[in-house]
């Protein structure tokens, strides 16, 4: 799969803007540096963001029948009718800031037939279980990443300039984890965490099962993102990664939520490196593993609020700060025009 994603350019006209605005140097902190990428992806001294689009891409694991997760498969398809029925966090945050929300069923265990509201991509009812065998043949996780292309490049056609993504999948974070230590040669201890709420002895349990599928697939150091997806993604995180792709291929604005989804932006960047310039990096996971994934990706989170619910709620939240950030450089006075004295 080819993507042409070029590095964002150097755009000293913008940052001479933002230095124009009536503050002192650098007051505004990451605000400044967050404005400074928008006007980069955008190529604009005056970036437009328009209505902001939330994609929550589920998908089901056949790991999570191996006893990864505090919370039982079904909760997955159960979340799924939450959504759609508007009663989950992503719904109120979204409603509260503004956001379009799309439910993508990339590949949940579950018959939903014909449903207003619900993008059916379903590429199968759930993946293997990554423990015996790979997730996914390379073919299925070639056709979730193309179908997650596809829904990125619609939006873009529609004139979207900017996409949030968010997931459900009970036991993804698990498969984040196998990705998250393949693809940064972080140890996997420090890229398994509790996920839903695993006490001491579940996360033992969760570290020896995933040691386990590790050995099992035992991928070369530099196998390709392709390959590490199938081995232990889901349809959800591979839906992600090809959407992400195209999306900054078409010059939008990526949100990242969190783990889960920064595990998708790992196989991306593997692709395609440059797509790190069009992320802002929505918040700090209180999954350990995150950690690992920001620093791999240079990422600086806006907020650290100790969320740890996926769907996209960071994403969500950041999104008055990323316009805030975009409002600013188009509507603060200069120094010039409000003819406040410049710094001495
Ligand atoms: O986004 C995160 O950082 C995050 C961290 C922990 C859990 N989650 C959510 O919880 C689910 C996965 O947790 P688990 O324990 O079933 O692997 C999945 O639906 C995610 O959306 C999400
Ligand atoms: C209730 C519930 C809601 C979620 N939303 C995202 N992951 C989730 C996991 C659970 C268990």
């Amino acid at each position: 799969m080819q993507f042409s994603i070029p590095p964002t350019a150097p755009f000293p006209a913008l940052q001479a803007r933002i230095d124009g605005k009536t503050k002192p140097a650098g007051s505004l902190g990451q605000l400044e540096r967050l404005a400074l990428q928008i006007g980069q992806v955008q190529r604009s001294l005056a970036p437009t963001l328009g209505q902001a689009h939330l994609l929550v891409f589920a998908g089901d694991h056949g790991a999570a029948r191996a006893g990864i997760s505090a919370y039982p498969q079904e909760v997955t398809w159960q979340m799924v009718e939450n959504f759609l029925a508007g009663g989950a966090a992503i719904n109120v945050f979204a409603r509260q800031n503004g956001l379009q929300l799309q439910v993508i069923d990339a590949g949940v265990a579950h018959d939903f037939g014909v449903r207003a509201g619900l993008v059916d991509a379903k590429i199968a009812f759930g993946t293997n279980n990554f423990i015996e065998q790979a997730a996914m043949s390379d073919d299925d996780c070639q056709a979730a990443m193309t179908r997650g292309a596809a829904i990125a490049r619609q939006h873009a056609d529609r004139g979207c300039r900017v996409i949030a993504f968010g997931e459900m999948g009970i036991g993804n974070t698990a498969a984040a984890a196998l990705l998250t230590h393949q693809l940064t040669g972080t140890p996997l201890a420090d890229c398994v965490g509790r996920g839903t709420g695993l006490d001491n002895a579940g996360l033992a349990r969760k570290q020896a099962l995933l040691a386990q599928a590790a050995g099992r697939a035992a991928l070369a150091p530099d196998a390709p993102a392709l390959r590490v997806l199938a081995e232990f993604g889901g349809f959800e995180i591979a839906m992600m990664s090809g959407a992400m792709l195209a999306a900054a291929e078409r010059g939008m604005l990526l949100l990242i939520d969190g783990f889960i989804v920064t595990s998708a932006l790992l196989a991306a960047a593997a692709i395609a490196p440059a797509i790190g310039d069009y992320c802002v990096f929505c918040h700090r996971s209180a999954e350990p593993g995150h950690q690992a994934q920001l620093r791999a990706l240079h990422g600086e989170p806006l907020l650290d609020l100790g969320l740890r619910l996926g769907e996209g709620t960071g994403a969500a939240l950041a999104w008055p700060l990323v316009r805030a950030a975009a409002a600013f450089v188009n509507e603060m006075a200069s120094f010039a025009s409000a003819g406040v004295s410049e710094q001495r």
